[in-house]
């Protein structure tokens, strides 16, 4: 587990590196445990049973950090100092192997408790769920042993009790010992994993500057939304839109200015067309699939986009307010029609807006060749 977790370092996932601090610690605890009589008291019983409480504890702060909460590092610290003082009175005080493992397994089962509640699959919306559930269960479980083992070992305390005797008791205790933290580790790597995993396809599917989706984001979505349409018989349009004079807008007010401009344009609308939300086919040129919009619906819808922006300004040099505009090629799904041509059309569309003016829509239907015979415009 410890080289899964090490395969894993530079990945920057929050929380690999209590997971891993945690591995080593119980892996240091179980050496010096298995030193006793052949090492000092204070390493095989003190020491090791301080890196045992401390393993957990990190895990804990580990998923924590994983799931963007704080990391709870004074409560746990102060739990693992009080509950080292309690080991070390019925270790020094009074010499009680089976006080030390009730209350060692006490902590493990709050701790454990604790972890299960932050993973707790239904406060995790957004994340994959078989790793949390996985984790959680794996906390739960553990939380449950440990506190029948507490149990246990406490109704027996004045029993002579060893630790490597071979009594199913033990049997089981040392079994839970060796899964415990293996068993949590792979629910934190399977974690890590599906975090990686959802980043590189949030990459692949978004446009980094803007948010918006990737061009192949969007002909996937496209061809989902066609393929729907054709099914259901259902009506499919398509806005593709450009900024108006982008190159003059760069020139003047810089290329920052420029990325803040595209940035707004999808904001914006996202808010105006909730739809399926706004792609970027490159550069500045965008597009928006509107499932069960007819060409009239998409007309309105595109005008009523082209004068938000129109209205629209961000922030330039020395607080300048610097405005800009688009042009809307509007394209709606013939009976038949591929996606490709409808893409196509709504593409021509766009130019032949910019060919009347810029800052204007035009209707795919109404573009025949060069010529537009029907276009909304700015004004
Ligand atoms: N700031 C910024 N500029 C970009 C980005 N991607 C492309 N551009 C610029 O967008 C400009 C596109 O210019 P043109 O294709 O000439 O189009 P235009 O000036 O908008 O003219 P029309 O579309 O005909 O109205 C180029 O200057 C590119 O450098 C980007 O991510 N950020």
């Amino acid at each position: 587990m410890l080289m899964v977790l090490r395969s894993l370092a530079r990945s920057g996932v929050p929380g690999m590196r209590e997971w891993t601090v945690a591995n080593v610690l119980a892996i240091a605890a179980l050496l010096l445990f298995a030193g006793r009589g052949r090492i000092a008291d204070v390493l095989s019983i003190d020491i090791a049973n301080l890196l045992f409480l401390c393993a957990p504890a990190l895990m804990h702060a580990g998923f924590q950090r994983h799931l963007d909460r704080p990391a709870p590092y004074g409560a746990l610290a102060v739990l693992v100092a009080a509950s080292t003082a309690a080991l070390g009175v019925f270790h020094y005080v009074v010499d009680a192997m089976a006080v030390r493992v009730a209350l060692s397994s006490l902590f493990h089962g709050i701790v454990c408790v604790a972890m299960a509640w932050g993973l707790r699959p239904w406060a995790q919306p957004g994340r994959a769920r078989y790793p949390i559930r996985f984790a959680f269960g794996a906390a739960l479980t553990l939380a449950a042993a440990h506190a029948v083992r507490a149990l246990m070992y406490a109704s027996h305390h004045d029993a002579q009790v060893t630790l490597f005797d071979a009594s199913p008791v033990n049997l089981v205790c040392f079994a839970l010992g060796t899964l415990a933290l293996p068993g949590l580790t792979l629910g934190a790597v399977m974690m890590a994993n599906a975090g990686l995993i959802g980043q590189a396809r949030y990459a692949a599917e978004h446009d980094h500057l803007t948010g918006a989706w990737s061009r192949r984001a969007f002909f996937g979505r496209a061809e989902r939304a066609h393929a729907d349409a054709v099914r259901a018989g259902r009506t499919l349009s398509v806005l593709i839109f450009d900024v108006d004079h982008f190159k003059s807008i760069n020139d003047t007010h810089g290329h920052a200015v420029g990325d803040r401009v595209l940035a707004d344009l999808v904001a914006r609308t996202a808010a105006v067309l909730r739809g399926d939300g706004c792609a970027r086919l490159g550069g500045e040129e965008f597009a928006v699939l509107l499932p069960d919009s007819d060409a009239d619906t998409a007309v309105c819808l595109a005008d009523e986009l082209r004068r938000t922006l129109e209205r629209a300004a961000v922030a330039g040099p020395g607080g300048v307010a610097v405005r800009y505009t688009v042009s809307v090629g509007v394209g709606s799904l013939a009976d038949g029609e591929s996606l490709a041509n409808l893409l196509q059309r709504a593409d021509a569309a766009l130019y032949a807006a910019k060919r009347g003016g810029r800052n204007r829509i035009a209707d795919a239907r109404l573009v025949d060749g060069e010529r537009c015979k029907y276009a909304t415009s700015g004004s």
